[in-house]
């Protein structure tokens, strides 16, 4: 597969006064047609700075970008890209921002139509380049006002509008060019989390519908989490870790990672809660309680009734969630191991040898952090 977006080594340095600082340090991003990809950080890690390099918002201090295929920019200064040229790549790459940037005097049709101003087709007839008439201004932004469910409210003006309905627009706008990349910069930070995740289905069904390439910047995990296929971590302007949504929740490397990851996921409430209840306590001697991360490719029989009918244990659930991920199972188990310790050690030596991942909780009953 080719790279639509290629960022190589991009470096972007700010001047201010006597200080110089580096938003995006040496960062190398490729996106793949068709992907949604995610990219996370906290506040002030560079997201933005790095994705407005894309559409050539931020001209980067170093490195060079290639778009499909094309190169676009050199900090060697060998690509010149500039006014037509330049306008008609930006219109092929649309943008939604956390506040929507409408224009609060026109009405939602006014406000997608506007996007349409620069649109150039080839005539049928000449082959030449012309601006859209006003009847085929119309025909594109009922098509769009219908493709984001806003039909009926094409005759109000911002104010109007529920936060939800406002990025409705703004995407409306961005696609009003066919284009095939999409990025949001925090487009659904100002949402409630009920309006986001419809943002968030509106995203990754237009993405399905329409083959659009998304670049998603969020400081949310669980953002990315429901329609990324790849994630990109960013830390004081680099990229930290880079990998599928799977590997990246599947097997975290980095300390920040596994923070993010930690956001979405109750398990780790639940174990962090553990050594504030009464549940250690309860255990027997002859038990102990251990979180079994599992995924499809690990195991397939139920992970449970493999343990309780092959080994002397009884087993007890605690804790259980299981999430697809991209169509892949991936599950949280804590369970307590009742029997003898060699009858739980055995259990412990079939996990390790399935490639089953765990953790013994017992060292939170010692005083340990989980
Ligand atoms: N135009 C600018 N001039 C000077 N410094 C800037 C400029 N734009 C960004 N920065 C700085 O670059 C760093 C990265 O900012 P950036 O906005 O890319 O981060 P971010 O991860 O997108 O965070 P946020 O979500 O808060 O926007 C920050 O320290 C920021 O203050």
């Amino acid at each position: 597969m080719t790279a639509i977006i290629e960022l190589n080594n991009i470096g972007v340095k700010f001047k201010q006064k006597k200080k110089e600082i580096v938003a995006v340090d040496n960062a190398t991003l490729h996106v793949e047609k068709g992907d949604i990809y995610g990219v996370i950080g906290y506040s002030g890690a560079g997201k933005s700075t790095l994705v407005r390099t894309i559409n050539l918002l931020q001209k980067p201090t170093e490195g060079q970008i290639i778009i499909n295929g094309e190169k676009v920019f050199d900090a060697d200064k060998s690509v010149k890209f500039s006014g037509t040229k330049l306008r008609r790549f930006r219109q092929k790459i649309g943008m939604i921002f956390q506040h929507f940037n409408l224009l609060s005097e026109k009405t939602v049709f006014a406000n997608v139509n506007f996007a349409l101003n620069h649109t150039q087709i080839e005539d049928e007839k000449t082959g030449k380049l012309r601006y859209l008439t006003k009847e085929e201004r119309k025909k594109k932004v009922d098509e769009l006002l219908e493709l984001v469910d806003l039909t009926e409210l094409a005759e109000k003006y911002p104010a109007q509008l529920s936060g939800g309905q406002k990025q409705r627009v703004a995407i409306a706008r961005a696609l009003a060019n066919d284009p095939e990349i999409l990025i949001s910069d925090e487009g659904t930070s100002a949402l409630d989390p009920k309006t986001t995740n419809q943002i968030l289905d509106l995203i990754k069904d237009l993405h399905d519908r329409l083959g659009l390439t998304v670049v998603l910047i969020t400081h949310e995990m669980q953002v990315v989490k429901e329609i990324a296929n790849k994630i990109a971590v960013m830390q004081d302007g680099r990229i930290i870790e880079q990998n599928s949504l799977i590997g990246i929740f599947a097997e975290p490397k980095e300390a920040l990672t596994k923070q993010f990851i930690e956001t979405t996921s109750s398990v780790n409430r639940f174990i962090a809660g553990l050594s504030k209840t009464e549940l250690l306590g309860q255990l027997s001697e002859d038990e102990e309680l251990i979180h079994v991360d599992f995924g499809e490719n690990t195991i397939t029989e139920p992970l449970i009734s493999q343990i309780n009918k092959n080994y002397d244990v009884t087993t007890s659930i605690y804790y259980g969630n299981v999430e697809v991920l991209q169509g892949q199972t991936l599950g949280s188990l804590v369970i307590s191991l009742k029997g003898s310790r060699d009858a739980r050690d055995e259990v412990k030596a079939f996990l390790k040898a399935s490639d089953i991942k765990f953790e013994d909780l017992s060292r939170i009953k010692e005083g340990g952090q989980a």
